[in-house]
């Protein structure tokens, strides 16, 4: 039986399908920036509540226009202080980093979980075993009042990952590879349970898959702690997998989402040559220590090209504070990287790094819709941080494999 209905079943005591409609209380619940505008308006003038009815975990994140660039962020900012010092809401503020990330590294999400968050990135949060749910503001603004969501219960499609990657190839790889198959159409409105080799791909690279299933059109997706998944003891009969896929991780190659949009997937080696003007290490999707390590390993004792910007952006200040400690910064600093504060910033188009008309970029985000990053004719080719450090090197689309 799948985890995510085994741990439905578990949490309401009865038995659950795909097809039912469930009524789950809300273990964490979360928005940022970009969304609680939204949410404090539904549960002040909606909702009409001078205080929140839930006992469950509720956090702010000020993380996408972060630090205020603008007057007008500077204001949402000060809302959301004051809403969430009022509400007894947790906050996490400019400089700490990106929500998702957070939730993760700050333990704030467990096994058997249930997380509802206003971002659609939400599922990065399943790497934990949690099942987590990307809202709109309305329904967040619902969990946070009162503590419980509803939806229905989806299908589940098993991607089992098998044997190791090669050299250089990463997580993000594979996430776009599984964003290159042809029936992608699978992912659509189900939940995508990772199992085989997990440990081949590592916390921090699983951590890229479950943020990309978003991108799959899956409604969320989980990694099951170890063991677990295996402690189905018969008593759960239930439904199984609505489809399964397999993935040979060695034959994974470097590969890039070309413009423009996440399907448009092709092996690195297919657009080699192409110039770039920025490059983009950071986000939800890339942000994390092991991507800081390998960009640091590719960037030492080299040199950006001259006339590329090659911005970094750890995704939380303890990921910045043990790429610090390790010596990853000094690294990539000397090698003519900018260093931001951990934020979304240039990923959304936000600030700290937009393109300018006609400009090419190598991101290691995980959507390239024109003017995603900036200006609507600028173009941005998704790839891994190996793929996007050799490119910033070069100046061109690079496989990382080059400077192995
Ligand atoms: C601003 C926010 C609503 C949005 C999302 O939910 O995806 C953002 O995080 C993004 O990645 O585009
Ligand atoms: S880093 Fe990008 S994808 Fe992730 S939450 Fe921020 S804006 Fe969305």
């Amino acid at each position: 039986m799948p985890f995510i209905e085994r741990l439905l079943s578990k949490r309401l005591g009865k038995e659950v399908s795909p097809g039912d409609m469930v009524f789950v209380p809300v273990d964490l619940v979360y928005a940022h920036d970009g969304t609680a505008p939204l949410v404090i308006e539904v549960v002040v003038n909606e909702l009409k509540l001078e205080k929140r009815l839930a006992r469950n975990k509720a956090f702010f994140f000020i993380d996408h226009a972060s630090p205020a660039p603008t007057l007008a962020a500077a204001s949402v900012h000060k809302k959301m202080r004051e809403f969430a010092s009022r509400f007894g809401i947790g906050l996490f503020d400019a400089g700490e980093g990106i929500s998702h990330q957070l939730v993760i590294e700050s333990g704030l999400a467990g096994p058997g979980e249930i997380v509802v968050g206003a971002d659609s990135h939400t599922p990065t949060v399943g790497v934990t075993g949690a099942l987590a749910l990307g809202l709109g503001s309305t329904d967040v603004a619902v969990a946070l009042s009162y503590g419980y969501t509803w939806f229905t219960v989806p299908e589940t499609v098993e991607v089992v990952l098998m044997g190791t990657l090669k050299h250089m190839v990463m997580g993000k790889d594979v996430a776009l590879w599984l964003l290159g198959l042809k029936d992608v159409e699978k992912f659509h409105g189900r939940v995508i349970e990772y199992a085989g080799d997990l440990q081949a791909i590592g916390l921090d690279g699983l951590a890229t898959l479950t943020n990309m299933s978003t991108e799959m059109m899956a409604v969320t997706s989980v990694v099951p702690p170890e063991g677990l998944r295996e402690q189905t003891n018969g008593s759960w009969m239930g439904s199984d997998y609505v489809d399964e896929i397999s993935v040979q991780l060695d034959e994974v190659e470097p590969m890039v989402a070309r413009p423009p949009d996440v399907f448009n997937v092709a092996p690195v080696s297919s657009v080699e040559g192409v110039e770039v003007d920025q490059v983009f290490i950071g986000s939800c999707t890339n942000g994390r220590l092991e991507d800081m390590e390998v960009a640091a390993k590719i960037a030492r004792g080299r040199r950006v090209k001259s006339g590329v910007r090659c911005i970094v952006a750890p995704a939380s200040r303890k990921v910045l504070l043990e790429s610090l400690d390790r010596g990853y910064i000094d690294i990539l600093l000397k090698a003519g990287c900018i260093l931001s504060p951990p934020t979304c910033g240039p990923c959304v188009g936000a600030h700290m790094g937009l393109l300018a008309e006609g400009e090419v970029a190598v991101s290691t985000t995980n959507r390239n819709f024109p003017g995603r990053m900036g200006h609507r004719k600028s173009e941005v080719y998704l790839a891994s941080p190996a793929t996007a450090m050799a490119s910033a090197l070069t100046g061109r689309i690079t496989d990382p494999r080059v400077f192995a």
